[in-house]
C-alpha cells in the first residue's frame, strides 16, 4: 500500500460515553483507488467507526486520517475530501431531489457545467429523471436512498464511506450502483463500503475488515481471510458465519 493511505485508521477506541468504548484499538486502511467491505453483525461497531472517521465522534484513543491529514489540520478540508451515504436517508422534505443535487454540489464547489453533466447522467442511471423536481417527502423509501447516493456521487470526492447502502434498492438500483462504484472506483477514488449481503460485496471489494464486538478479528483480501480461517476456497459469508461464531456472537458487552 502507498505511503499515504486514502484513509488511514489507527488503533482507534472510542464510544459514546467515556467509560464504556464501544471500538478498542480498530486499525485499517483504505488505499487510493481500494474498495475495501467493512462487516460485522449487528452492532459490531461498524456505523461508530464511519462516525469517527466522518467527525461526528473524537477518538478516545488514536487517530484517524483522510490523505494523511487529521479533522483538526483543516476541517474544510478534511470534510471536503470525503463524502458519506447513511444507512437511513436524511433529505430536506421541503427540497425537490434536483435541489439536493445542487445543494450538495455547490457545497463540494463543483463547476456549474460539470454539476449539470453529472446530475444527468446520475438522474437517468438511477432512473430517477422523472422525479427530479419532486419533493423528497414525495419520494418512495427506495427513491429517498438513491437522492442520498446521488448526492455522493455528484460531489465526486476522493473518498465514499457508504454504510449499508443497498437497502431498499431494487435489484436494477443495487446493480447500478455497484456499477457506479466500480467507475469512480477505476477512476482512483477510495471506498469504504459497509454491508450485510456478503454475497454481493464478496465479488467488488479488494479487501474486507471483519469487526467484532468493536475489534477487528481479521483482515485482507478473500485469500488471506480463506487462509486465516483455513477454508480454502470457502465463500465470504461461510468464513464470516465461522469466524464470528468461533469469538461469540451477540453484541457488545
Ligand atoms: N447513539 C448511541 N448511543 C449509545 N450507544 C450506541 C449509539 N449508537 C450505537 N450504540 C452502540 O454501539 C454499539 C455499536 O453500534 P453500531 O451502530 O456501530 O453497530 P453496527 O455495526 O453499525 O450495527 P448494524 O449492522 O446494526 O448497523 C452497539 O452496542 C450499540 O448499541
Amino acid at each position: 500500500m502507498g505511503e499515504q493511505a486514502a484513509l488511514k485508521v489507527a488503533s482507534l477506541t472510542g464510544g459514546y460515553s467515556v467509560n464504556k468504548p464501544v471500538l478498542h484499538g480498530v486499525d485499517f486502511e483504505v488505499g487510493t483507488g481500494e474498495m475495501v467491505g467493512l462487516i460485522g453483525l449487528n452492532g459490531a461497531g461498524k456505523s461508530t467507526t464511519m462516525k469517527h472517521i466522518l467527525g461526528l465522534m473524537s477518538p478516545k484513543e488514536g487517530e484517524v486520517r483522510i490523505s494523511g491529514a487529521l479533522l483538526k489540520d483543516d476541517p474544510d478540508r478534511y470534510r471536503s475530501a470525503l463524502a458519506f451515504v447513511p444507512e437511513s436517508p436524511v433529505l430536506y422534505e421541503e427540497l425537490t431531489v434536483r435541489e439536493h443535487l445542487e445543494f450538495t454540489a455547490r457545497a463540494y464547489g463543483v463547476d456549474h457545467a460539470v454539476f449539470e453533466e453529472r446530475a444527468e447522467r446520475l438522474l437517468k442511471l438511477f432512473y430517477m429523471k422523472d422525479k427530479e423536481h419532486s419533493l423528497s417527502s414525495h419520494l418512495s423509501k427506495g427513491m429517498k436512498q438513491k437522492v442520498m447516493i446521488m448526492c455522493a456521487f455528484i460531489a465526486r470526492p476522493p473518498l465514499y464511506v457508504i454504510d449499508e447502502p443497498f437497502l431498499g434498492l431494487d435489484p436494477l438500483g443495487i446493480r447500478d450502483l455497484l456499477d457506479y462504484m466500480v467507475e469512480v472506483n477505476r477512476e482512483g477514488a477510495s471506498i469504504l463500503l459497509s454491508s450485510h449481503i456478503l454475497s454481493t460485496i464478496e465479488n467488488y471489494c479488494d479487501r474486507f475488515v471483519i469487526l467484532h464486538k468493536g475489534r477487528i478479528i481479521v483482515q485482507g483480501t478473500l485469500e488471506d481471510i480463506r487462509s486465516a480461517s483455513n477454508m480454502p476456497g470457502a465463500s465470504l459469508e461461510n468464513m464470516f458465519d465461522r469466524l464470528v461464531r468461533a469469538e461469540g456472537a451477540g453484541g457488545i458487552q
